[in-house]
C-alpha cells in the first residue's frame, strides 16, 4: 500500500491517493471526517483554522461503504480558495508586486529560501503553498483510511500532547486506550490535571503576544500489534525505522524516539532491557516496555511508545533577520498571519502517520486482497504466536 497526496496550501483541494487497499473493507467519510476534526484542533492555531472546514469527498474506491481494492482517491476542499482564486489560478496574473503577492522575503527556519534555490524559483510563494503544513490534512486522511483497517483488526492508535513549552502533560502510560482517546479526542491539549492545561494555554499566549511560536512533544501509543511484525533481514523492511522516517516527514518535527529513548544513553543495559515471561493465556510478554514495543526493527506484542520531537513554528511576528533574495538587503518582515503553537495537531498528525506505516507493514507481510481473509490471516497468527 502506498499513498499519493497533491495539493498547494491556498489551491483549490487537497487530493489523497491510496493504492493497494483490500477489497471489503468497511470505509465511509465519517471515519475519515472524524480525524480532520481533530486535526484542526488545540490552542494556539492562527485564523486560518477559522476558516478552513476540512471535510472529505471520497471520489474513488468505495462503493456502498466497503473499499473496492481499487485506488482510494479523498479530495478535501479549501475553503480559503476563494480568497486566493487569482494569486492561486493556473492563468498568468498580471499586475504589480504587491497585487501578485509575490514573495521574496525567506522566513528563517521554513522551506522558502532552500526550496527557492533547488526549484529556480524567484517567487518564493511557489515553495511555500506545498510546504505548508496544509498538507497534513492530506496525510491525517489517508491515516484515517489505516486507523480504520487496523481498528478492524483489533488495533488502536493514538497521539496526544506530552510536552509544551517544557510543561509536562500528564503521564498517560497507566491510562487505557479508551480514556487516552477521550483525552486527545476532547481537545488535544487536554490533560488531566486542568492547572497544567491552563499554564500550557497561558504560555502559548504569552509566546504569541511576545510575537513569538512555541514548539513541545508529541506521544503516539498503539495497542494490539501482535508480536513480529515488521523484519530484521533488511534495513527498509524495519518497522521502527519507517516509523522514524515517517514521524520526521511531518513538517516541524526534529526528533523522534521509541520507548525511553534517549535516556538509553544514560543507562546499564540491566536497566533498559525488557524481560520475556510466558504464560498460557498471553503467551511471550515482556516485564516492562523500556524499548517501546520494538526489537530487531519488529514489534514485541508490547504497546508501541513513540514520542515526537516538533519545533516551534518558524513565522514569527516578531520576525528574525533575513536577506531580500531581490534586493540582497536585509530585512525584518512583518507577517500576515501565523500558528504560534501547532503541537496538539501534530500529534494527531503522527497518530495518523504512524497508522499508516503500522497498516502498510501488515499488508505487506499477509496477503491481503480481501479484507475478510486478512482479518482471518491475523486471528490464525495471534493464536499461532500464542502457542508457539
Ligand atoms: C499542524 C502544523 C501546523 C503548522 N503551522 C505553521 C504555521 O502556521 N506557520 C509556519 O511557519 N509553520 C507552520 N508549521 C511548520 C512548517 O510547516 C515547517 O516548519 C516547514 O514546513 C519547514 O519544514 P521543517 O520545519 O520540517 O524543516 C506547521 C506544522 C504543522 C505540523
Ligand atoms: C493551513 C494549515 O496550516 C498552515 C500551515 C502553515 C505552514 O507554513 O506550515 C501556515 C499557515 O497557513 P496560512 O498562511 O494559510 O495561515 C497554517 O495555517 C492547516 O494545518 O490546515
Amino acid at each position: 500500500m502506498r499513498y499519493l497526496t497533491a495539493g498547494e496550501s491556498h489551491g483549490k483541494q487537497l487530493t489523497t491517493i491510496i493504492e493497494g487497499l483490500p477489497a471489503q473493507l468497511p470505509l465511509t467519510r465519517d471515519n475519515i471526517n472524524e480525524s480532520l476534526l481533530r486535526r484542526q484542533k488545540g490552542h494556539g492555531r492562527g485564523k486560518r483554522m477559522q476558516i478552513e472546514k476540512d471535510l472529505v469527498e471520497i471520489t474513488s474506491g468505495v462503493r456502498h461503504g466497503y473499499t473496492l481494492g481499487s485506488p482510494l482517491s479523498l479530495v478535501i476542499h479549501n475553503d480559503d480558495f476563494k480568497h486566493w482564486t487569482d494569486i492561486m489560478g493556473e492563468d498568468p496574473i498580471q499586475g504589480n508586486k504587491k497585487l501578485r503577492r509575490i514573495v521574496t522575503k525567506p522566513r528563517p527556519g521554513h522551506a522558502d529560501l532552500n526550496g527557492a534555490l533547488k526549484y529556480g524559483h524567484r517567487d518564493m510563494r511557489n515553495v511555500l503553498e506545498r510546504s505548508s503544513a496544509r498538507e497534513t490534512a492530506a496525510r491525517v486522511a489517508a491515516g484515517a483510511v489505516a486507523k480504520t483497517l487496523l481498528h478492524h483488526l483489533g488495533i488502536e492508535v493514538c497521539g496526544y500532547v506530552k510536552e509544551i513549552a517544557g510543561l509536562q502533560a500528564d503521564d498517560m502510560s497507566e491510562l487505557s486506550m479508551v480514556d487516552k482517546k477521550v483525552i486527545s479526542e476532547e481537545s488535544p491539549v487536554r490533560t488531566l490535571d486542568k492547572k497544567i492545561e491552563q499554564r500550557m494555554m497561558d504560555k502559548i499566549d504569552q509566546a504569541k503576544r511576545d510575537g513569538d511560536s512555541i514548539g513541545g512533544i508529541t506521544e503516539v501509543c498503539v495497542e494490539g500489534m501482535p508480536a513480529g511484525i515488521g523484519s530484521y533481514v533488511h534495513y527498509d523492511r524495519k518497522l521502527d525505522s519507517r516509523i522514524a522516517g515517517a514521524v520526521i516527514s511531518i513538517n516541524a518535527f526534529k526528533g523522534v524516539e521509541f520507548g525511553i529513548g534517549f535516556d538509553a544513553a544514560h543507562k546499564y543495559g540491566s536497566e533498559v532491557h525488557d524481560e520475556i515471561a510466558w504464560d498460557e493465556q498471553r503467551g511471550y510478554y515482556r516485564k516492562t516496555n523500556r524499548l517501546g514495543g520494538f526489537e530487531g526493527g519488529m514489534t514485541t506484542g508490547m504497546p508501541l511508545i513513540i514520542k515526537g520531537v516538533m519545533k516551534p513554528i518558524p513565522t514569527l511576528y516578531k520576525p528574525l533577520q533575513s536577506v531580500d533574495i531581490e534586493t540582497k538587503e536585509p530585512f525584518h518582515a512583518s507577517i500576515e498571519r501565523s500558528d504560534s503553537c501547532a503541537v496538539p495537531a501534530a500529534a494527531v498528525v503522527m497518530e495518523h502517520v504512524v497508522a499508516f506505516e503500522l497498516a502498510k507493514m501488515i499488508l505487506e507481510q499477509f496477503p491481503h486482497d480481501q479484507f475478510p481473509k486478512l482479518k482471518q490471516a491475523i486471528e490464525d497468527y495471534r493464536e499461532e504466536i500464542r502457542c508457539f
